[in-house]
């Protein structure tokens, strides 16, 4: 068989272990379930290529152990035995239909199309066809495998089966040592940089692959990613695609304008012993990128508080900005309070223990040292060449280390050259003063922000002596200057 045989004769001891113990995970399961009550839940992602070709050695070797002579088996060479799911979406990349197409064709797999989302798409497969079990190419990083084992039962409400992952203890390398090992196909958008793949809704190559050429953009291979807990980096939502499906409620002003929200942690700023000036900074900067500041808090430095505040704020904005409580004393409680809203455990991180290692170096505890546990599965570290310690990345989220300006500004700087950040048309502002009193013009403003619901109409004054500025602002610069012209006619003749 040739997976077995590819991988028996390569020298990659840590491949030969991953596949030992997937192949042996496959063997139980076909020991557990009669082979009719399986499935296989396959998308021409690669992890679901890596299992695919898993599931064939493993059936081979399960054949032989059951005392089929190879001969037996010439026929599974054209077959492949188990049902196959997929489940197709319009919104799946032409590439990945057309090669799981041709890959079920390829290797004899009966392929099963669902059109249907995953929750009723099963309840109706399980109600055609008994299935006690699924394989899946679920990985340890997936936001999906949070909790789950290399056997676990579907979640509650989901219909009842067991959910096999041969591979959930596979790494990013790993997957890719075991296709370039066995030399098996894979879907052509991991050589154009694309390094996960959801759908042409979510997914686009991951910037870290980025290369210039002739100052052309260009992206190497998947393969070629070294540090896998970015995989996901090409995973963002795309905005504007997040604004029609009104997944998020945020309430912009503006079309196709990213949101945040900010929050600060630290009892001190609450007790105004210490002034904030991160905030404002932080501010001006996102304004600057075209992004709208929607949120502030100030919470108080302990985990309930925090976790609280960033679950409220992270299904409602594109990105949050977390600053304050992080480092090793007992009030730096950021990291547990991310954790626990996002429902996953603190675990050491090797990559980020060895920059905490780097910039302590004696005074380094070692690796029972707390600050070096990061929310598990869902971390990503932005390394920058500039940063002692890389900024840290959950989801959404996005935690600062700054304690003060000059350490905010090369955060930030790192922040937007690793192109995470969307940068989308930048705010044309404009203003207008008069020495005309709030009731004057209350109402015709009033009439104006209904007429121009593109443009943000604002007012504010220094002192209650000094005249009203009125400031106006949006993307369209012809709307905002005729929100201008509008203001200023509509004023003169009051
Ligand atoms: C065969 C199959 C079984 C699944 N079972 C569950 C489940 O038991 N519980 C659950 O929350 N999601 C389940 N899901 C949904 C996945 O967790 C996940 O939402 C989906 O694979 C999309 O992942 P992506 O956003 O990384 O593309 C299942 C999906 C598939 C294809
Ligand atoms: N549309 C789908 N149809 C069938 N199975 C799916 C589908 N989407 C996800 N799965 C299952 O969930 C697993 C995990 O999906 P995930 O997107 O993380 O991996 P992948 O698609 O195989 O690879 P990649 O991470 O590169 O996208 C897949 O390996 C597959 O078993
Ligand atoms: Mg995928």
């Amino acid at each position: 068989m040739e997976i077995d045989k590819a991988i028996r004769e390569s020298n990659d001891q840590k491949l030969k272990t991953k596949y030992n113990k997937a192949v042996n995970v496959i063997q139980r399961a076909l020991a557990l379930y009669p082979i009719e009550e399986v499935a296989f839940s396959f998308n021409g992602g690669k992890d679901s290529t890596v299992l695919l070709h898993l599931l064939r050695a493993g059936f081979f070797l399960h054949q032989v152990d059951n005392g089929h002579s190879n001969g037996d088996l010439s026929s599974y060479a054209s077959a492949f035995p188990i049902r196959t799911i997929y489940f197709e979406s319009p919104s799946a990349f032409p590439e990945i239909n057309s090669f799981t197409y041709e890959t079920a064709s390829s290797y004899g797999v009966q392929l099963d199309i669902i059109r249907q989302d995953f929750k009723s798409g099963l309840e109706a497969l399980l109600k055609s066809k008994p299935t006690k079990a699924i394989f899946l190419g679920v990985r340890i990083g997936d936001p999906t495998a949070v909790g789950q084992e290399q056997f676990s039962p579907s979640s509650p409400g989901w219909p009842p089966f067991m959910r096999v992952n041969p591979i959930l203890d596979w790494s990013y390398r790993d997957v890719w040592a075991f296709l370039l090992t066995c030399k098996v196909p894979y879907c052509s958008l991991y050589d154009q940089g694309y390094t996960s793949i959801g759908s042409v809704n979510d997914t686009t190559p991951n910037a870290l692959l980025c290369i210039k050429d002739f100052g052309k953009e260009k992206f190497k291979p998947a393969y070629m990613l070294s540090d896998g807990r970015l995989e996901r980096a090409g995973r963002a939502k795309k905005l504007h695609q997040k604004v029609k499906d009104g997944v998020k409620g945020v309430e912009s002003h503006q079309e196709n304008t990213p949101s945040a929200s900010i929050i600060a942690v630290g009892d001190e700023i609450l007790s105004g012993r210490v002034e904030d000036e991160l905030r404002h900074l932080l501010c001006r900067k996102l304004h600057s990128i075209g992004w709208n500041v929607s949120h502030i808090a100030v919470v108080s430095s302990d985990v309930d508080s925090v976790a609280q505040e960033v679950e409220n704020q992270k299904s409602t904005s594109d990105m949050v900005f977390l600053y304050g409580g992080v480092g090793p004393l007992p009030s730096d409680v950021s990291i547990a309070g991310v954790a626990k809203a996002l429902s996953v455990c603190l675990a050491s991180n090797e990559e980020f223990e060895e920059h905490l290692r780097n910039l302590y170096g004696e005074k380094w505890t070692g690796e029972s040292n707390e600050m070096a546990k990061l929310p598990e599965g869902i971390t990503e570290l932005l390394l920058h060449e500039k940063l002692p310690v890389p900024l840290i990345k959950c989801g959404n989220i996005i935690v600062f280390s700054a304690t003060n300006v000059n350490e905010f500004d090369q955060q930030w700087d790192a922040l937007t050259n690793s192109r995470l950040l969307a940068t989308t048309r930048s705010f044309v502002s404009k203003h207008f003063t008069t020495s005309l009193s709030d009731i004057d013009v209350a109402q015709p403003l009033s009439k104006l922000c209904f007429e121009f619901p593109n443009v943000n109409i604002g007012c504010y004054r220094k002192s209650r002596t000094e005249p009203l500025t009125i400031t106006l602002e949006g993307k369209d610069e012809k709307m905002v200057e005729a929100a201008m012209e509008a203001v200023s006619t509509r004023l003169s003749s009051q």
